[in-house]
Parts: C-alpha cells; structure tokens; sequence
C-alpha cells in the first residue's frame, strides 16, 4: 500500500507491445457489488475475479471500520465479507474521502443500522461530482438529510432512514452510482418503487444480477425504468465480478499508440459501446477469436471527433486515453466532453510531452500528428495517469509519471502487465 509515499511511473517509449494480456475485474462493478453485500445481514459474500486496486484495499478498510468482516486474498482475486456485525454508521473521512465507491455504502449503513453518517466522498477530481440525484431518492423514500459542520471544517452529511419506503424516483441524467444507489436503497424498502432514467451501463447490470441472486427483486434493467420489489432481506452470495471496460480500452490504446497488437483476454467488445467504432475510424483493427480479443493498429492513425456520452455512448473514462492516442492522428481531433466539467487537466500534461492541444470549456482539439517526447508530468486524476502512459510508451525518451497512486487507484498491476508486453515502464514509491 502506497498511502503517504509517492508513487511514480517511469516510462521509456518507442516499443511496440506483443502478446497476451488478462483485462481486470471491473472497478465500477466490484464497489457496488460491495456495498450490496453489506446488505446481507448473515452468511458471507463471495466475490471472484476482484481487482487488486487501491479503490478495493480502501473499500477493504471501510468495511471494516463500519463493524463488517472483509478478506482480500489477492492471489485469488477473491473478496470474502461477512456483514453480520456491522455496528458503525460512520464513513470516516480518512478513508471514504480516498475514494468515489465508498458512496455506495450508504444504503447498507441505512437499512441495517438506521442512518449513515458521511464525513467525505472521495474519487478523482472532475469538476462538480454532485450527489443530489442520490440524496433526493432518499429522501423521496422517507429519509431526512442534514448537514454539519465539522471543526475543521469539512462538511459532514447525516441521513437518517427512518422507515424507507418505496416511490418514484429519478434521476436528472442517468447517474452511474446515482442509479445503483437507489436501486440498493429500493431493494430493502417496504413497497415498489419505480426509477426513472436509470443508467444502462454493464456494470449497473451486474450489481442488478447480484442483487437478484441475493434475493432482490428487481425488473427494467438495461431499459432506463427500473422497477424495484422491496423484500425482507437479502442473503450472501458468490459472484464474479464482470471485466472492467475500461481497463480492456487502456490496452486496446495501448496497442494502438504503441503499433503493436495486443490478446487480450476478458474484453468484450460490446462493452466498448462507441469507442469501439471509433477506434475503428482511427485505424484500429479488432478480431474477436473466441473468448479472446485480437487488436492491432493496421495503418498510421485518422483523426477523430469524440462527444463522450453515456453507456452505450463514448465513455467518458476513455476520453482522456483518446485524447493521448489523437495527438499521433494525422490531423485535428475533436473531442467533447458532456459528462463532467472538469475533465480536460491532461491537456497541460500532454502539452508538456510536445502535444499542440486547444481547450475551450468542455471542447478540446487536438491538433495532430505531433511526436511526442518524454517529460516529468503529473496524473491529476485516474484516466489522466492512463493516458499519460499511453503517451509515455510513443514518446521519445522517459516520462516520469508523478501522483501515481491516482492510476493505482482504478489499474491492477500497471507496470507489471504493461512490462510483460514489452514495454518499458517501472513503478517507484518513495
Ligand atoms: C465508482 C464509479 O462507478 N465511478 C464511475 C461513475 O461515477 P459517478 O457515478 O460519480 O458518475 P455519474 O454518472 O453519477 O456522474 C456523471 C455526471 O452526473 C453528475 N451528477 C451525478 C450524480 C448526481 O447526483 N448529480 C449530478 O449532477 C455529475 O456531476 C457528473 O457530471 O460513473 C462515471 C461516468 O461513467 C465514471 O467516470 C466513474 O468511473
Ligand atoms: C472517475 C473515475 O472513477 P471514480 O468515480 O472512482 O473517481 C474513473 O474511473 O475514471
């Protein structure tokens, strides 16, 4: 664990990448998929194919400090929780602020214990972030929701259950962690409750396919209308956690700005949604064999006009790779960015790298092709520590990638993968 030491990246370009490489288990399925475990008040919840992220070891240790039992065997990639004591309504800043997921402890906390008590949420820093889809769903189900202020400061969120009751519910735009916090809020409320643009990502429907294992009973997803059965209890299962789409884009871009080609084991190109195709513009060739994924770049890269949008539209997750792989393009790409306001903070890195890259609000062009060569640069957030390595491995020289722990956070085992594939990267704390 990386916490209070810096985590640096160094990486030396100009190789291409061969060979196989096995996608992760999704970040943005598993934390759900811990948060509904905490739901199942006996027995203990068997999770395969985990991640091993610094998001996971944090979730670890929320779990714990609300009264959960929680084991990680990172060998296995296996997360057993045992939720039968929880005996804490507190998020405690020094972890929940670490991260996005640890929002998504609040409908357990409210259901097994009455109330939540959130001293901070963390996740990269984007712009807004705000959690008012989630919190008026609560109170729409009979929750109350006040806010103090702490000595230093700092606001601390209280929500108080009382007897959660279902309703209609909605959210303003399809809300990735708003729709499954409201479905795991549901789940255990008394009566039905309807919510309306519910978000259609794979990964919201692998939390439903939990839940439903667990004995919820929950009908609409996929279609933006989620109906929700409230029920007693849930119970502990077994599940694996579905592969993460956004690290299976990483290395498809990493092939791609690399020149080499890639297998890549656990991709599902359905789950690419519109990057898929687009990379295709660019001249990226994808082969399904099976089970694995074949992905090559067959010729020098076309631009491209990317409006990032939700699932099963452009992710905004692989916005920042792409931006990265478009300054090779030859010539201007677009990209706009609708999902958060605060999302182009890799602009000035890359620039740092040699790339010619205009912003203006949430609209970038990236003026290509451009050589790239290696500088000192800084990950500000997750997807920015992506894509500044994807830039590090096409450009001349190092690139030494400061605030690591940031793409520590969302990638198992960067260097080590990357390194495999005959890149030429190390990671460094210190
Ligand atoms: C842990 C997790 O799953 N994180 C993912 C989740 O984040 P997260 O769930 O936070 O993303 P959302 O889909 O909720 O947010 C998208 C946009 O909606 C706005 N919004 C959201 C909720 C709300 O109550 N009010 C509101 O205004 C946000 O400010 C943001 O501009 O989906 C994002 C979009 O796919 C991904 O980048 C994150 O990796
Ligand atoms: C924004 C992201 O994650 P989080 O919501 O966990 O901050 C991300 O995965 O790029």
């Amino acid at each position: 664990m990386s916490m209070g030491h810096e985590v640096r990246y160094r990486v030396r370009g100009g190789r291409q990448l061969h060979g196989t490489v096995f996608v992760q288990g999704a970040k943005n399925a598993v934390l759900p998929m811990i948060g509904a475990s905490l739901m199942a008040s006996k027995g203990r919840t068997v999770l395969r194919n985990v991640p091993i992220i610094e998001d996971v070891q944090r979730a670890v240790e929320l779990a714990r400090a609300i009264g959960a039992k929680a084991e990680l065997h990172e060998t296995e990639r296996t997360l057993v929780i045992d939720a039968s004591t929880l005996s804490s309504p507190v998020l405690p800043a020094d972890i929940a602020s670490r991260f996005r997921g640890s929002f998504l402890f609040v409908p357990a906390l409210l259901h097994r214990l009455g109330e939540a008590v959130i001293e901070g949420v963390g996740g990269c820093n984007l712009g807004s972030r705000n959690l008012d889809f989630h919190y008026n769903g609560f109170k729409r189900m009979g929750a109350t929701v006040t806010e103090q202020v702490a000595d230093n400061g700092d606001g601390i969120i209280h929500i108080k259950a009382g007897d959660l009751r279902g309703g209609t519910l909605y959210c303003d735009t399809p809300s990735h962690t708003g729709t499954e916090n409201l479905i795991m809020a549901a789940a255990l409320a008394r009566g039905t409750t309807l919510i309306k643009n519910a978000a259609l990502e794979p990964e919201v429907l692998d939390n439903i396919a939990i839940l439903q294992a667990m004995g919820a009973k929950i009908s609409g997803g996929g279609t933006g209308f989620v109906t929700v059965e409230g029920v007693e209890e849930l119970t502990a299962v077994e599940h694996t956690v579905m592969p993460d789409r956004i690290d299976a884009g990483v290395f498809v871009m990493a092939a791609a700005i690399s020149g080499g080609d890639l297998n890549l084991v656990g991709a599902t190109l359905e789950h690419l949604g519109v990057a898929a195709d687009k990379l295709e513009q660019m001249g990226v060739e994808f082969h399904q064999q099976g089970a694995v994924l074949q992905v090559r770049r067959n010729r020098t890269l076309r631009p491209i006009n990317v409006i990032t949008d939700e699932y099963p539209g452009f992710a905004t997750d692989l916005q920042s790779p792409i931006m990265a792989l478009s300054c090779l393009a030859e010539g201007p790409s677009y990209i706009y960015e609708r999902i958060f306001d605060g999302r182009f903070k890799l602009a000035g890195e890359l620039a740092k790298m040699g790339a010619d890259i205009e912003v203006d609000g949430n609209r970038a062009k990236v003026n290509g092709p451009r050589g790239l060569r290696g500088a000192e640069v800084e990950a500000h957030d997750l997807r920015c520590g992506s894509a500044l390595v994807l830039a590090g491995l096409a450009a001349e020289g190092e690139t030494t990638i400061t605030s690591g722990y940031y793409l520590d956070r969302g990638h198992a085992h960067t260097a080590e993968r990357l390194s495999q594939l005959g890149a030429d990267i190390a990671r460094e704390v210190g």
